[in-house]
C-alpha cells in the first residue's frame, strides 16, 4: 500500500514537530490551511496549541464546515492537547462560547492541571505499547468522562491528579493531553499510522 498522506492542521500550533515525526515513521506528510489541501488527505493531526485561537482560525479559514464533514465522514483525526480539545463533544473551563470540532465522544477539561503542574513531564504507560512513553503535558487538559464507545489508552499514574485519562481512541479518532511531537519517540504516531492503514 502506498505511504498515506497525512495533513497537520496549520492554522496555529506546534505543527512541524508533527510533520517531521510522521515522516520519520515514512508517511507523507503535509501541512493542511486550505479546503483544497484538507480533500487531498488520508488523515490529520490537530495539533497542539491553543484551542480558542485555533477554532477562530478555522472558521476565517473557512475549514470549520469541511473539517466537521470529513470527521462526520470517518477520517482519521489524531488530536494533540489543543487538538485534543478541538476534537471533543463537550468541553468543561471553556473559552465563552468557545466552539470545538467535535467527533469524538467525551468530555474534555481543560488547563486541568491546574496552576501547580500546570506543565510537567515522565513516564506514561499507553495501550499498545510495551514501554512507557516520555510524556510531555503542557497546559493540557484531561479527560473528564467518556462514552461507551471510547476506548481509554492512557491514565495517569502518580501524583494529584493519578487516574486521570489522558489518552482515547474511538473507532477513527485517538487524542492525547500530552504532546506526542516533542522529542525523538514516534510510537504515538505509529499507533495512529497502524490506525490509518487499518481503514
Ligand atoms: N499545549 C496545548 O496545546 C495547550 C492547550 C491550551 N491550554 C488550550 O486550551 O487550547
Amino acid at each position: 500500500m502506498p505511504s498515506p498522506r497525512i495533513g497537520v492542521l496549520a492554522l496555529q500550533g506546534d505543527v512541524v514537530d508533527h510533520v517531521r515525526a510522521l515522516r520519520a515513521l515514512g508517511a507523507e506528510a503535509t501541512g493542511v490551511r486550505r479546503v483544497a489541501e484538507l480533500a487531498a488527505v488520508d488523515a490529520l493531526v490537530v495539533p497542539g496549541g491553543e484551542s480558542t485561537t485555533m477554532i477562530r482560525l478555522a472558521r476565517v479559514f473557512d475549514l470549520l464546515g469541511p473539517l466537521r464533514e470529513r470527521i462526520a465522514e470517518g477520517l482519521p483525526v489524531l488530536g494533540t492537547c489543543a487538538g485534543m480539545i478541538m476534537l471533543a463533544d463537550r468541553v468543561e473551563d471553556a473559552a465563552p462560547g468557545q466552539e470545538t470540532l467535535g467527533g469524538l465522544h467525551v468530555t474534555v477539561r481543560r488547563n486541568a492541571f491546574g496552576r501547580q503542574v500546570d506543565s510537567f513531564e515522565g513516564p506514561l504507560d499507553v495501550a499498545g505499547l510495551d514501554s512507557p512513553v516520555h510524556a510531555v503535558f503542557i497546559r493540557a487538559p484531561w479527560v473528564e468522562a467518556v462514552d461507551d464507545d471510547v476506548e481509554v489508552l492512557a491514565r495517569v499514574a502518580h501524583g494529584p491528579a493519578v487516574g486521570r485519562i489522558v489518552a482515547v481512541r474511538q473507532g477513527p479518532l485517538m487524542a492525547t493531553s500530552f504532546h506526542p511531537e516533542v522529542g525523538e519517540d514516534t510510537r504515538i504516531h505509529g499507533l495512529f499510522l497502524d490506525l490509518v492503514r487499518e481503514r
